[in-house]
């Protein structure tokens, strides 16, 4: 199985440099030379599969012997430990439920795959790693718990100062270990970009044995597309998948599970107003720009990493890519009123991120009044709590253990100017 650079086409690497180099030199994107289709035998017993086996058969078929079959089943079974439910709400709304995970968030996924990737791959080496991660709010915790504690890793975390919910933070900042954070005087995409600049500086990249555990590295996005098909195959026709997004990471693991096979019969992407891929769609003009602070944090993306992944996998065709992926924008009034609509009517509590999606879903259903939507619940509701609790009433939402006790916890941060030589400086003081 290789890889090869989105700037770059014919340079091949294989699994392990793809994913411990995370960044390729020409600043391109890592992709699967070939994204193999799923046979006639998974499709037809997938539906009475056990998740693990489903799973297995996905992402074995992905890589293609990469890891070995004991090892890779290993490593699902370990990291993708919790459920992801499908709540109906009505006949055209469900909910993907992607926060049953330790930290709450979608992030989860990668994260804790990525983690044990890592580890199988530096198994025999003694070289320490330094994971380095810009979040607008669930990467970084996600990250932080996956890696806390493991030997011969260390993770630094930038996160934009003032621009995360307060628990998100804590996440971040309160585990200590081998966990810091960089707390940085700037917007996501500034933490981004200094991130990004630190791998293509070569000397440090190499020096620090630098990877990255954002969705810029391709293995975040395999375990991602897993919870695609454990929803479809509870419908008995292809369904509307709604995807809250910032940096594109979780579209674009669908895009690459419909390449392996998967029927979807339109994915809808939802933004705030940090709205440049629902622009493109619209206008083919792709403007990324600063992005603007929001509820919906986590999606404060002006410049979304995977959308060179998005364009690669369409051929560059605009056309091609809006026969299947349209895209909506609301801004914080919408998201709050949306909340509170959704509660009113169906007795559920949204966070903000979903509360997007539930938008969007309604604008894709005027349309199209006969289809199934599943909205993505990216985050649960109680990372949000001055939000929901503005919207819905303190006790809308109870704080899970595994948050709440965070919450009295120091936070531990570095603060750090905006600019990418001083991350540089830093990694090498
Ligand atoms: N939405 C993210 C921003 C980073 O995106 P990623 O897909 O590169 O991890 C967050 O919550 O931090």
């Amino acid at each position: 199985m290789r890889f090869y650079s989105t700037n770059t086409p014919d340079t091949l690497v294989d699994f392990g440099e793809a994913v411990l180099r995370s960044l390729p030199a020409d600043n391109g994107l890592y992709m699967p030379e070939t994204i193999i289709p799923l046979d006639d035998a998974f499709w037809k017993s997938w539906k009475s599969m056990s998740f693990s086996d489903m799973a297995y058969e996905v992402v074995s078929t992905l890589l293609q012997g990469a890891i070995p079959t004991e090892d890779l089943r290993n490593i699902i079974d370990d990291a993708l430990n919790f459920p992801a439910p499908t709540v109906r709400l009505d006949d055209q709304h469900h909910v993907l439920e992607l926060f049953h995970g330790p930290t709450l968030a979608f992030k989860d996924f990668g994260a804790r795959f990525m983690a044990r990737v890592m580890a199988w791959l530096t198994r025999n080496s003694d070289d320490p790693l330094t994971v380095l991660v810009a979040t607008s709010g669930d990467t970084g915790g996600a990250v932080a718990s996956a890696f806390h504690h493991v030997e011969g890793t260390r993770v630094v975390i930038l996160y934009p100062s003032g621009k995360v919910s307060g628990l998100q933070e804590k996440q971040l900042t309160a585990l200590g270990g081998n966990i810091t954070a960089l707390e940085v005087d700037g917007s996501f995409d500034d933490c981004q970009h200094m991130v990004k600049s630190a791998f293509l500086d070569q000397e440090t990249a190499r020096k620090h044995n630098l990877t990255s555990a954002n969705s810029i590295n391709i293995t975040r996005l395999i375990p991602q597309m897993l919870y695609y098909f454990e929803s479809a195959r509870q419908f008995d026709t292809p369904p509307v998948f709604v995807i809250p997004s910032g940096n594109f990471g979780n579209l674009t693991a669908c895009l690459i599970a419909m390449n392996m096979g998967l029927q979807v019969k339109q994915l809808v992407a939802a933004t705030n107003v940090n709205d440049v891929v629902p622009e493109y769609l619209a206008s083919a003009t792709y403007n990324p720009r600063p992005s603007v602070p929001t509820l919906s944090n986590a999606m404060d993306v002006g410049a979304p990493s995977n959308f060179t992944r998005m364009l690669e996998l369409f051929g560059n065709d605009w056309g091609a890519m809006t026969e299947t992926v349209s895209g909506f924008a609301f801004d914080d009034q919408e998201t709050r009123d949306a909340m509170r609509q959704v509660h009113e009517q169906y007795g559920y509590t949204i966070d903000p991120h979903g509360a997007v999606g539930y938008l969007a879903s309604e604008a894709w259903l005027t349309a199209h009044p006969e289809d199934t939507t599943i909205i993505l619940e990216t985050a649960h509701p109680a990372k949000f709590p001055e939000t929901v609790g503005e919207e819905l009433g303190a006790n809308a939402v109870e704080i899970p253990e595994r948050l709440a006790c965070l919450a009295n916890e120091p936070k531990v941060s570095i603060p750090m100017a905006a600019k990418p030589q001083a991350l540089i400086d830093w990694l090498q003081a």
